[in-house]
């Protein structure tokens, strides 16, 4: 383990906790659990997937809370965004039973963005709720682990059914990020990048110099980037826990995102590349509007291009299909086309009503071309 361990606090008064960040704390999880105060815990649930176990971070956790005296039932999840669904939040319901979980309880969740919502939602609604802690392995999963938004999708839309259950502490070691494929590397800087573009311009500046650190994981520049990304998601979940405005920019590119999710069915594209597609198609509508420059235009899409991550909508979605996927956001009052739009690289502002054509023309820029 290296000395440079980071520890931010997500700011929410007596429920506030910490993040700690840094290269070999799974290790520790067993004592962190005790500094967060959880050392009255009855049983742990530790929720999993088969890509986490076998990469051998599951033992890492349970020996060190077995060594720190806690009793733990592990459950292991299918991988990928197709178990985030009521079946396996029943399956969950079910462990959790037969492992006598109560009050006491806790439930940990150890993997990626869909372990982590999936279990938060279980340990959100088992008995009314019980304690949660995340430990995230993901990229992607800095933004998921922190401020509380949990979560299964629905047929008809991405994460309808959930709840707002904060985490006691989020320990994020970035050692496990060195088993990730590419291709998930590169989706989680997607969320990264949606933090510098809608919050903090010498942030995004940063990650355009040093995106080939960043995808080759150097262990500074890692601890570095999730730090800065971590620091800004919990500083708008501070301002506004329960999205009655503010945190509405944190949705930057999910209005498309999550029509392509839906629409290509839940698995095909990674959440981290909707959302680039959804960067892209936002920054596009943006700039429509005359909100933001040509040049930051360009900008913006030349940073997701960097990153590898794709910027063109499918051929196969209609836009038809995903204008009336659109219109049925978390965001929208009505069937309204409400965005969250980039001002300016740093600044973005929550826009309602926007025009039907603009959005068709701006799907159309963005649409993939036939070679
Ligand atoms: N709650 C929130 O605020 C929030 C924020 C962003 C995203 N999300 C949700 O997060 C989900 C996406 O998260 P994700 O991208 O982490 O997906 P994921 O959890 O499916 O993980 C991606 C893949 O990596 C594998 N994996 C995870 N950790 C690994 C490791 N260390 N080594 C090797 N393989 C590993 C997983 O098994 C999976 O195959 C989406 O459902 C999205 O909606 C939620
Ligand atoms: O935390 C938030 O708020 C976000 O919007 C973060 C998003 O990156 C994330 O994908 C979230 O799950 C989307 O939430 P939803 O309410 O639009 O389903
Ligand atoms: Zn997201």
């Amino acid at each position: 383990m290296t000395d440079d361990v980071k520890r931010l606090r997500v700011d929410l008064g007596e429920r506030g906790y910490e993040i700690i960040i840094g290269d070999g704390v799974l290790r520790s999880l067993g004592e962190e659990m005790r500094r967060a105060d959880l050392s009255e815990t009855s049983h742990i649930l530790l929720v999993t997937d088969e890509h986490v176990s076998k990469a051998g971070h599951l033992e890492v956790a349970k020996e060190s809370l077995e060594q720190s005296g806690y009793s733990v039932t592990v459950v292991e999840v299918p991988p990928g965004e197709e178990s985030k669904n009521l079946d396996q939040a029943e399956r969950l319901y079910d462990a959790a039973f037969n492992a006598g979980l109560d009050r006491r309880s806790t439930i940990i969740a150890l993997g990626g963005g869909v372990v982590g919502d999936l279990a938060g939602f279980v340990a959100a609604t088992y008995m009314r709720g019980i304690s949660f802690v995340q430990v995230p392995t993901t990229v992607l999963a800095h933004d998921s682990a922190v401020g509380g938004k949990v979560a299964v999708n629905h047929p008809r839309g991405k994460n309808i059914i959930g709840a707002f259950h904060q985490p006691e502490f989020v320990l994020y070691d970035v050692n496990t990020l060195r088993t990730l494929p590419p291709r998930e590397i590169r989706s989680g800087i997607a969320e990264v990048i949606k933090h510098g573009l809608i919050w903090d311009r010498e942030f995004f500046f940063w990650i355009e110099r040093n995106m080939e650190e960043m995808l080759s994981l150097d262990s500074a520049i890692l601890v570095d980037m999730l730090a800065r990304s971590c620091a800004i998601k919990a500083a708008v979940v501070a301002k506004d826990e329960k999205e009655q405005g503010l945190r509405a920019i944190l949705n930057y590119g999910h209005t498309l995102a999550h029509a392509i999710e839906g629409l290509a069915g839940y698995g095909v594209f990674t959440h981290g590349e909707a959302v680039s597609i959804g960067i892209a198609f936002a920054a596009e509508l943006s700039s429509r509007l005359g909100y933001l420059s040509s040049q930051d235009l360009v900008r913006t899409e030349r940073c997701l291009l960097k990153a590898g991550l794709p910027v063109h909508i499918p051929a196969s979605l209609s836009t038809n299909e995903l204008v009336s996927f659109m219109r049925q956001d978390k965001k929208a009052i009505g069937k309204t086309l409400t965005f969250v739009i980039a001002e300016d690289i740093g600044r973005v502002s929550i826009v309602k009503d926007v025009p039907l054509q603009s959005v068709i023309d701006s799907i159309d820029v963005r649409r993939e071309r036939a070679s």
